[in-house]
């Protein structure tokens, strides 16, 4: 299980650890994974380690004591710039301060002139980091993000909350790292909001402390096993109606294009019998695919197909009607933008969505979720894990909270963030095939649960699949996005 520690937990495993460890374990094993990390990265000679005033700092200085220690092999210059606080440091960090300024490494006070740095070790600040980097630590943050080196963060790239993934501010600074090494346990600001452009590449240091020995996270990455098991090769012995019925409800006038992207999503993702229900009538058959059935959602009957609300539906008074009457109903339910947008307006629609029975996926965009919590979308963005749990809880659904990492919450508060996907999902229409991906497995029987882990995750990996055949981030369509989601998905089940 691929476990992301809030910085309480970590502080909390940190402090049942040192009941056992002889003092100044961790900081030193941190150290050594610090130090190899780094060799694992350099190209060229010269090392700048950054070295803060808390243990974040002692962990540079005490890589800087191995790279440039009497039992290296290794053909640098290293360099340490330490910017220690009023405060004393923690005895751990003073010996390792020790041990560095006994090395062979050069210690300076200010950043040297020069560009040419092979690497830069980021040590200034890690999970203690209380408020924004002001003053000189902020020109020197500016001035290494300015340099265009690559840069190894120890523990978090300083100035980024762990917990969050946001940037400490109003208006902070943090060192943009090319990958992190982070210490004990994974985290979830490294993946979601600002984090993932922060963090770089991510590699988790246990410090020879095992799983089985850390208690529970309160969150996770997400990945295959989470919803490995609705994979299983499909019988032959099947028909369509063996994979559910989905109908796509939205499509007000000039919005045709959404629901028929969300209708094919949920085709190529496997569901059965693929309907659109469209507000304003959209033709009488969509020639791309014609399997999907065009259906006028005044009078159609959904039976029992999921429903999937939302894509392009407006606002207009049929829009509220068929999603009350959605509400009303026992179906399953798939709610993205304008249907999102409709509760939020409404206490009422909110209500009667928390009080169903019948599994409901809501994939609101930050604004959308910030409507629906009556807050601004800053706030939402300020914690996005809190933000999919609040959400989660008062409507009891599934949320998938979009954006660089996904969350995926549900009203249990078990949440997830979603590793996969890039730049190129930021695109009209991409949501409105998410939606269908999410109605699609929902229809085939998947849980609730299990479904938005799914879809999000497949949805993430179709967009990287594209990207890897050069069809993007730049001009990636959502209309290439099912058919990649789609070989995806066959990929995940062989
Ligand atoms: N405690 C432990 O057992 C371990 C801690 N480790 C390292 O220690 C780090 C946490 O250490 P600390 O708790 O000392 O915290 P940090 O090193 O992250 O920073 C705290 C220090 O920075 C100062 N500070 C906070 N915000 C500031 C700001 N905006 N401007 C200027 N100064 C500011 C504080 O007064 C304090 O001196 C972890 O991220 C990790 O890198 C590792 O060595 C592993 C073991
Ligand atoms: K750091």
């Amino acid at each position: 299980m691929k476990s992301l520690f809030s910085i309480a937990e970590i502080r909390k495993i940190e402090h049942s650890l040192a009941e056992t460890l002889p003092p100044g374990t961790l900081m030193q094993r941190a150290g050594e994974a610090a130090a190899s990390a780094a060799r694992a990265m350099l190209s060229g000679r010269k090392i700048l380690l950054l070295a803060g005033p808390g243990n974040n700092g002692g962990d540079a200085l005490e890589a800087a004591a191995i790279l440039a220690g009497p039992d290296t092999d290794l053909d640098a210059e290293v360099t340490v710039l330490h910017r220690p606080g009023s405060a004393p440091p923690s005895p751990e960090t003073q010996k390792a301060l020790a041990r560095a300024r006994a090395s062979k490494a050069h210690f300076v006070d200010a950043l040297p002139l020069g560009r040419d740095w092979s690497l830069i070790v980021d040590g200034l600040f890690g999970i203690g980091l209380a408020r924004p980097i002001e003053g000189d630590m902020r020109a020197l943050v500016e001035a290494i993000n300015a340099l265009g080196r690559p840069v190894l963060a120890l523990d978090v790239p300083s100035g980024l909350d762990a917990d969050t993934g946001a940037v400490i501010g109003p208006d902070g600074v943090a060192i943009q790292a090319t990958r992190t090494i982070t210490f004990i346990g994974n985290k979830p600001g490294l993946h979601t909001f600002e984090g993932r452009d922060y963090a770089g590449q991510v590699q988790v240091a246990p410090l020879g402390i095992d799983p089985g020995q850390r208690p529970p996270a309160g969150a996770r990455l997400n990945e295959p096993a989470l919803f490995a098991r609705h994979l299983a090769p499909r019988r032959h012995n099947s028909h369509k109606g063996s994979f559910g019925d989905v109908a796509v409800i939205g499509g007000a006038r000039g919005m045709a294009g959404a629901p028929l992207l969300s209708a094919r999503a949920a085709l190529f993702a496997g569901a059965g019998r693929v309907f659109v229900a469209a507000i304003e009538p959209v033709g009488a058959v969509d020639f791309v695919h014609p399997e999907i059935m065009l259906r006028d959602a005044q009078d159609f009957d959904s039976g029992a197909a999921t429903l999937v609300m939302g894509p392009g539906m407006g606002d207009s008074v049929t829009a509220m009607r068929v999603l009350f009457k959605a509400l009303e109903g026992k179906a399953a339910l798939v709610l993205d933008a304008d249907a999102l947008n409709l509760i939020a307006d409404s206490p009422d629609l909110q209500g009667r969505l928390a009080q169903r029975e019948a599994p409901a996926i809501v994939t609101p965009h930050p604004l959308e979720a910030a409507r629906l919590l009556g807050v601004t979308s800053a706030v939402v963005q300020g914690d996005r894990l809190a933000a999919a749990r609040e959400l989660a809880s008062r409507l009891h659904a599934v949320v998938v909270l979009k954006g660089s990492g996904t969350v995926i919450a549900d009203a249990d508060g078990a949440v997830a963030i979603n590793p996969t996907g890039n730049a190129g999902l930021a695109t009209a229409g991409s949501g409105d095939v998410l939606a269908g991906i999410c109605g699609s497995l929902l229809a085939q029987g998947w849980e609730p649960r299990e479904a938005a882990l799914g879809a999000v995750w497949v949805h993430g990996a179709a967009a990287d699949r594209l990207v890897a055949h050069g069809s993007g981030p730049i001009g990636l369509t959502a209309g290439e996005l099912p058919a990649a989601a789609r070989a995806v998905l066959n990929a995940l089940a062989r």
